[in-house]
């Protein structure tokens, strides 16, 4: 944890800095470095790591049961599964992601590989057996055979990670994960939903991503996703809802009954949000919002092109005629570390006492050329930085990331 933050001006700060000296623990970051919070990605779809990037020009549904499906359904091989994971974790770190709310895929062991690799690589990480078994909406090769499976199924994973969090002591969480109401029947959604209320579990999904997913909650229950998913007792406040861009202020006012946050993911939201998530007037009807990737709805692992997209979508959707739509990089910095950290109830995402020392260190490439106010420099780290410029990244103030170079110590 964050025990102090101190300033130069502070009368102890000289002795302070000594007694660390003489520990041989100070940590000195290199001139043009600077210290951010580690990032909270709210939404990704591990098991697909593999086609990021790939098929985006599909229509959503086609995208899933072409693509999507059959490489998920991959993951009942564990050497496959253990591959693709190690890859994606070590990628998402090396991004300066420190916390993510992760789909798994329907494989109780494959989801146990990747809480796994979490545990050992230092990710803070939680994680959800994926639950589908709506056989109208799924293809054969992949499904939940039952409800009575999906829910078993579910409450094994939830014992076993538990067990995994304490043998390893490492901050593992389950996560209670019905697909998208689609994917599942009805007798799956009511079960999660008591699951989720006996071991007082978070809760991921997809809600009104779409225009046909819109569509199909109302021609199958007469009623709004929002509205299917409070039904089963799925909005809750320990709930995240990826996409949005359907909702309506009726859901809207829902989902702040509720205190059900969003997962903002607008890069996938391009290819297949059917529009642009209006993420201040979401905030404006006092809804939580936090930034996710949704590889690999979205391609990039990197939440800061993520923070890059959202205020570029945010301003197109100003020009398309939306008043007060337009949001800064502060705005957007702020979902991806304080907005991610209260939708999981995490003390995150900020560097000050009492929070977690989630930290990155990334270096400012431009500083001899451009502008140094502090707004200019914060501007341009957003604006330019990759996983080349973030030379160390620590979660829960262990080191899980360094690239060896301008260490500085
Ligand atoms: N973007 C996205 N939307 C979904 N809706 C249901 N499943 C998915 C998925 O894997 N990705």
């Amino acid at each position: 944890m964050i025990d102090r933050v101190i300033s130069v001006d502070e009368p102890d700060f000289k002795s302070v800095k000594q007694t660390a000296e003489n520990h041989n623990i100070l940590h000195v970051i290199p001139k043009s470095s600077y210290l951010l919070p580690g990032f909270t990605d709210l939404h990704v779809h591990a098991p697909q790591w593999p086609q990021a990037g790939l098929a985006l020009d599909k229509p959503l549904n086609e995208w899933l049961q072409t693509y999507t499906f059959p490489l998920e359904a991959k993951y009942q091989n564990l050497d496959f599964a253990k591959k693709s994971y190690q890859s994606l974790v070590k990628e998402l770190l090396a991004n300066g992601t420190t916390t993510v709310l992760y789909f798994g895929s329907i494989h109780t062991e494959a989801n146990l590989v990747l809480a796994q690799i979490c545990a050992d690589m230092g990710q803070r990480a939680f994680i959800g057996k994926v639950a589908m078994d709506n056989p109208d909406q799924t293809p054969d090769f992949y499904r939940d055979n039952s409800a009575q499976e999906a829910l078993e199924q579910t409450e094994v994973f939830i014992q076993r990670l538990q067990k995994l969090q304490k043998e390893t002591n490492s901050e593992l969480v389950p996560v209670i994960t019905p697909r998208f109401v689609p994917s599942c029947t009805d007798e799956t959604l009511e079960g999660l939903g008591q699951l989720a209320k006996k071991y007082d579990l978070p809760i991921q999904s997809h809600c009104s991503e779409s225009i046909w997913e819109d569509q199909y909650a109302i021609d199958r229950f007469g009623m709004r996703d929002a509205e299917v998913l409070d039904k089963f007792n799925l909005l809750t406040d320990k709930a995240v809802m990826a996409h949005g861009t359907q909702l309506s202020d009726s859901d809207l006012d829902l989902f702040n009954e509720r205190n059900t946050a969003v997962a903002h993911c607008p890069i996938s939201n391009i290819f297949f949000g059917s529009s642009v998530l209006p993420v201040r007037h979401v905030h404006d009807k006092n809804v939580e919002l936090g930034m996710g990737t949704d590889i690999a709805g979205g391609y990039s692992p990197s939440i800061y092109r993520n923070i890059q997209q959202a205020v570029m979508s945010s301003q197109m959707l100003q020009d398309a005629g939306t008043r007060n739509a337009r949001i800064t990089a502060a705005n957007a910095f702020y979902l991806a570390t304080v907005g991610g950290a209260k939708a999981l109830h995490i003390p995150t995402g900020q560097i000050k006492a009492g929070y977690k020392a989630d930290l990155q260190i990334v270096n400012d490439q431009y500083s001899d050329v451009m502008s140094n106010n502090e707004n200019d420099i914060f501007e341009r780290l957003i604006y330019h930085t990759t996983k080349s410029q973030i030379n160390e990244v620590y979660v829960s103030g262990k080191q899980v990331i360094n690239r060896g170079e301008n260490n500085g110590k």
